[in-house]
């Protein structure tokens, strides 16, 4: 990652008031992450207040690393989960009749509703109540999600268990990547964008995997004794383990330095610096002094800077003011929110939600096995972005990866023409998947080999652009342009959830895929026009792009 992208703890007053936990670490799931830019180092002297110059990561960083990632397998584990619980599902639900496409689709979009309701409120909460305990929180809410899911009995009690997950995603994809912000050195932080992608798409593999494992139990189960698949609500239900092991080891972790200072504690704030450090001596203690110092300015700034602007005015409504006054920063908030509205309208999570669903409907024999190409794809290209998205640079990994996307839309099209599929409301709610004519097998692998082909090139360029939103901003309005950019994502992440089946049914499955690769055509022109290089640029220069008027794209 270049130094323009190397997220660092603003040294800054923020006039965002109360969103200040966000000054530097934007909202986005996962994906807040502060990105500032070299600049924002020059007119300060102290060390990060973070940030032990000299020392290698203690192996209590390594234990906060982990931390944050729960929540990303977390999100990635009940994002993913629902692909296989639909086909597995049967008529535990709706007996005697299996889930229909409304059911299944309100089942599916109600947790990205609830986390795009839950988002505006994370950030109060972080400051009022702490950043752990808001981790804690979210877990209590993954864990009554879960089981909630796992004992229902009917299309509401689910619906309203997916709802609870999806607050917890909303809460924990905040705050988890803030903490360990907050807390550790500045060479991790810079990582954590990427970092989280990574673990959204690990914790899909694994809710695809389970999905498969418990699946497949279930069937022979059921074959057996005849009784209900209750592979399902292993797979829901195992959705709070990993939220159990995060209650442990977070009990044992402290607050983050940055809040202990802000409300005042700054004692227990130097013991957590002096854990961060590690080490002993007196060049210890220098580098302790100097952390801890630099936080006080810091948190002293934004103090004053909140008592300048006048206790009359709400911080947020001087931001949203800047936002949509200046016209950078217009600009910048139509990019950004083009980007992460592109990113769900493109299809992705369709696939993500239902893919398990359309190789059933292909006739695929173990569906659920199959489906495991679309999350096991999506993760190894996110691997690859890493390695690339620097050295090729967003613009051009996205020219370039959208065009695949498109190709293998419109081939999956084509494959979908050659078959005739029941109505998803009939689709059997089996893994065993056997339909009656076989769909044509040839189609059926077109349309399995060009969504490999669709997925990787998501992955490769709008999986992970969008979340490199806060490089756009300006600090005063950053982390409101990019919780604004953040809703739009889950936003259109509601509307894709929601309408994919109702499409397929209503349009058939080749319009439907036709649809997406025609917003992925428009989102193409759009990005052609507007969407300047940031890569390699520091904030300001990357801000400054945009004052031009041709948006600063040549
Ligand atoms: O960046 C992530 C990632 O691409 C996930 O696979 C997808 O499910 C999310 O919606 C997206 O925000």
């Amino acid at each position: 990652m270049s130094s323009a992208q190397e997220p660092l703890i603003s040294r800054h007053s923020s006039p965002e008031g109360d969103h200040d936990v966000s000054d530097d670490v934007e909202y986005g799931d996962y994906n807040h992450t502060a990105v500032a830019g070299n600049n924002d180092d020059d007119d300060n002297t102290t060390a990060d207040p973070t940030t032990p110059s000299n020392s290698s990561p203690t192996l209590f960083i390594y234990l906060l690393t982990v931390c944050a990632g729960i929540s990303g397998l977390l999100f990635g584990y009940d994002t993913g989960v629902i692909s296989s619980t639909l086909v597995t599902v049967g008529t535990a639900l709706t007996h005697p009749l299996p889930l229909s496409s409304l059911d299944k689709s309100i089942i599916t979009s109600s947790t990205s509703l609830l986390a795009l309701l839950i988002s505006p409120f994370s950030s109060y909460l972080a400051d009022r109540l702490g950043r752990k305990r808001v981790i804690l929180f979210a877990d209590a809410l993954f864990i009554a999600g879960a089981l909630l899911q796992a004992v229902s009995n009917n299309v509401g009690t689910m619906v309203v268990g997916r709802a609870v997950v999806g607050m917890a995603v909303g809460a924990a994809s905040f705050v988890a990547p803030l903490y360990v912000a907050e807390t550790a050195p500045a060479g991790l932080r810079g990582r954590l964008v990427t970092m989280n992608v990574i673990f959204i798409t690990l914790g899909q593999v694994v809710a695809y995997v389970a999905g498969w494992g418990l699946g497949e139990l279930g069937s022979s189960e059921d074959g057996s004794g005849g009784g209900e698949n209750v592979g399902w609500r292993w797979m829901v239900g195992l959705g709070a383990l990993p939220a159990i092991v995060q209650v442990v080891v977070m009990l044992a972790m402290p607050e983050t330095p940055r809040w202990l200072v802000m409300v005042g504690r700054g004692e227990e704030a130097r013991r957590v610096v002096e854990r961060v450090v590690g080490g002993s001596g007196l060049g210890r203690k220098r580098e302790v002094d100097v952390t801890i110092k630099g936080i006080e300015v810091e948190v002293r700034e934004e103090d004053e800077a909140r008592r300048l602007r006048g206790a009359g005015k709400a911080a947020w409504l001087d931001s949203a003011e800047e936002l949509f006054r200046v016209k950078r920063n217009r600009r910048a908030l139509a990019i950004a929110c083009l980007l992460q509205g592109l990113q769900q309208l493109c299809g992705f999570n369709s696939l993500m939600y239902f893919s398990a669903t359309i190789f059933t409907m292909l006739g695929f024999s173990i569906p659920t096995l199959t489906s495991l190409v679309v999350a096991v794809t999506n993760f190894a290209f996110t691997l690859v972005a890493l390695f690339l998205i620097d050295r090729i640079g967003r613009r051009r990994i996205l020219l370039w990866s959208i065009p695949f996307m498109m190709g293998g839309l419109l081939l999956a099209a084509y494959g979908f023409s050659f078959i005739t599929l029941a109505n998803s409301d009939s689709i059997a709610s089996s893994t065993d998947g056997d339909t009656e004519p076989p769909p044509a097998r040839g189609a059926a692998l077109t349309i399995l080999a060009s969504i490999m082909v669709y997925v990787a090139g998501y992955a490769l360029g709008l999986g992970n652009v969008p979340w490199m939103q806060s490089e756009l901003f300006a600090l005063n309005v950053r982390s409101l342009g990019s919780g604004i950019a953040t809703a739009t994502n889950w936003g259109a992440n509601f509307v894709i959830g929601l309408t994919f089946l109702l499409l397929m049914d209503a349009l058939t499955p080749s319009w439907t895929f036709v649809l997406y690769a025609g917003i992925c055509a428009a989102g193409y022109g759009l990005v052609w026009t507007f969407y300047p290089e940031t890569a390699g640029l520091s904030l300001e220069e990357a801000a400054s792009l945009l004052e031009d008027d041709r948006w600063g794209v040549r």
